[in-house]
């Protein structure tokens, strides 16, 4: 599992283990693992990341190589300067734009000095006729504007120098994070730099992860400086192959369907019979043991028809017992009593699309609800650009509005309980943005709750498992349907459940 912390709790880590160190020793730490990873993109072994297209690509190390160091007035600078020294001794030309003269770090810049290194910004502003043409002609731009201790967007100087490196072709390597974003929600309120790499120091941060602000820090690298023992619970988690892979339930040797787990399904209508189909492929892939579905006969014979195995009813008060329902995928309209009804049946329950409609108040059970930002901007009263824009703010306060696990879908799938971190699903990508994939991912996360998953567990898997068939099916296809994903789910499964992978 990958982790990442809020600023307060790595400031404090950091505090607990300076107090261990002599003076300036973590410096040294982010700034040779700064420099590795700069020495490694010089040596192209780092992909064009999202500014793709206008790449000059160096392949010859740092010998040779030119190196501008956006330098603002705090640590992060500290770290670019000390970088920038290191790089200069092993050949690198570098050059220096300085944001603020009278607060910049002054040992760091004396290293940088004294290893051959030159400041091109002047005494009255980071942008001259030197820093346009540094720029222009750069190999690598390390930018160490701000880090943990920025607060807003870029000022206006630091925005001019950002928009001018981002319209560069060196490639960008942001120090800890990309300059300009709100680290610890991953939101953006003003201008930013736009990295092709993030080098952050002692443990991931928030932004990292969540949209919109994961979208402009390129790859991610960490460097260990010592903090892990210091850190407290992370403030979001990132699950791995290996993680959901072991958290799959496992039949044991005298299980039968029943015990397995049953899932009750209340999906699909005369308007989206798809749906129901869809859900239901999900279900019967998802570790359950038996799906019953509920609704109305002519969706109930499409279900048939392609999932032979599923049991039908007309009614959810009909369907017998069952250990989880999914619902609302494709309802529409008319069925409310019935969701109602399964919302207080005292199961585990995923809530899909037009079952969020109306939800009560209080939930009876533990429930998994799924929206994406429009259907959770609804149940909230907020707009949906705003949702996207505060995906972190707005799927906690549904938890704990609701107190449920949410599972907010879209370019950053997140999933958050009332309480405790959040999960970051890492598997995600715009294959997933077809109509149907939503029904899907809910027949596959009600049928690891009927199995006994979590809630929480449930719907991460889930996210993780549908993301890594978008994948599979995008290879296969080009631009897969929704139906491609689900035919790649059974592949997927099989090779996160082989032996040799739990
Ligand atoms: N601590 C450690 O042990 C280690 C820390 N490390 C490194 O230190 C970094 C944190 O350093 P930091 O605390 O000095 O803050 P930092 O992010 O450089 O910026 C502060 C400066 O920015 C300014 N400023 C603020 N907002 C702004 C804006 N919107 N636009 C423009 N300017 C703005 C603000 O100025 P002021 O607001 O006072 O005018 C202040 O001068 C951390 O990310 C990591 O890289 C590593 O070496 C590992 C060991
Ligand atoms: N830009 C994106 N990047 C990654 N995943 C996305 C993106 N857009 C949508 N998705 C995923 O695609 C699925 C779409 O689900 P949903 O919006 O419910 O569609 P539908 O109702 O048509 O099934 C969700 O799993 C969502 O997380
Ligand atoms: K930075």
């Amino acid at each position: 599992m990958i982790f990442a912390h809020a600023v307060a709790d790595v400031r404090a880590a950091e505090a607990a283990l300076m107090a261990q160190l002599p003076e300036g020793a973590l410096m040294q730490r982010a700034a040779s693992g700064l420099a590795a990873v700069c020495a490694r993109v010089l040596r192209g072994e780092f992909g064009d990341g999202l500014r793709s297209g206008g790449h000059r690509r160096r392949r010859g190390g740092p010998y040779g190589a030119r190196v501008v160091l956006l330098v603002g007035g705090g640590d992060n600078g500290g770290d670019a300067l000390w970088a920038g020294a290191r790089l200069a001794r092993r050949g690198a030309r570098v050059d220096a734009v300085i944001l603020r003269h009278d607060r910049v770090h002054g040992t760091g810049l004396a290293a940088l000095k004294d290893a051959g290194g030159t400041v091109v910004s002047g005494d009255d502003g980071p942008m001259t006729t030197a820093t346009a043409a540094a720029i222009r002609r750069a190999d690598l731009i390390i930018d160490g504007i701000l880090g943990i201790g920025g607060r807003g967007g870029l000022r206006p100087d630091a925005a001019e120098l950002a928009e001018f490196a981002a319209s560069a072709s060196a490639h960008v390597v942001a120090v800890d994070l990309p300059s300009g974003i709100d680290v610890d929600t991953g939101e953006i309120s003003g201008a930013h730099v736009r990295a092709d790499t993030t080098v952050t120091f002692g443990t991931h941060k928030v932004g990292l992860f969540v949209d919109p602000a994961a979208a402009v820090a390129g790859d991610i690298e960490l460097v260990d400086i010592g903090l892990g023992p210091y850190l407290p619970a992370p403030a979001l988690q990132v699950l791995e192959f290996a993680d959901v892979a072991r958290m799959f339930p496992e039949p044991d040797r005298n299980a039968d369907k029943y015990r397995r787990g049953v899932l009750g399904l209340l999906a699909g209508s005369a308007q989206y019979r798809g749906a129901a189909v869809l859900a239901a492929g999900g279900a019967v892939h998802g570790g359950s043991g038996m799906l019953r579905f509920a609704g109305p006969d002519a969706v109930a014979a499409d279900v048939l028809r392609r999932w032979p195995e599923t049991v039908v009813s007309a009614e959810a008060a009909e369907a017998g017992r069952v250990q989880a329902w999914a619902v609302g995928s494709g309802l529409g309209e008319g069925r409310e009593h019935e969701v109602a009804a399964v919302l207080s049946a005292g199961v585990p329950v995923l809530v899909d699309a037009d079952g969020l409609r109306k939800l009560p108040p209080q939930l009876a059970s533990p429930a998994l609800l799924t929206p994406h930002a429009g259907e959770l901007a609804r149940m909230l009263d907020a707009q949906r650009s705003d949702v996207e824009a505060r995906r972190l703010h707005y799927v906690r306060q549904a938890a704990r509005r609701w107190n449920a696990t949410v599972l907010l879908k879209g370019s950053t799938t997140l999933v958050a309980e009332p309480d405790g971190p959040v999960r970051v699903n890492p598997t995600g990508s715009p294959a997933l943005a077809t109509a149907g994939s939503g029904d899907v991912l809910a027949g596959l996360g009600g049928s690891l709750l009927a199995a006994g998953l979590t809630t929480f567990d449930a719907g991460s898997v889930a996210a993780f498992v549908h993301g890594m068939a978008g994948h599979v099916a995008a290879e296969l296809s080009g631009y897969p349907s929704a139906s491609d994903i689900l035919e790649a789910l059974p592949g997927v499964l099989a090779e996160l459940r082989r032996p040799a992978n739990r």
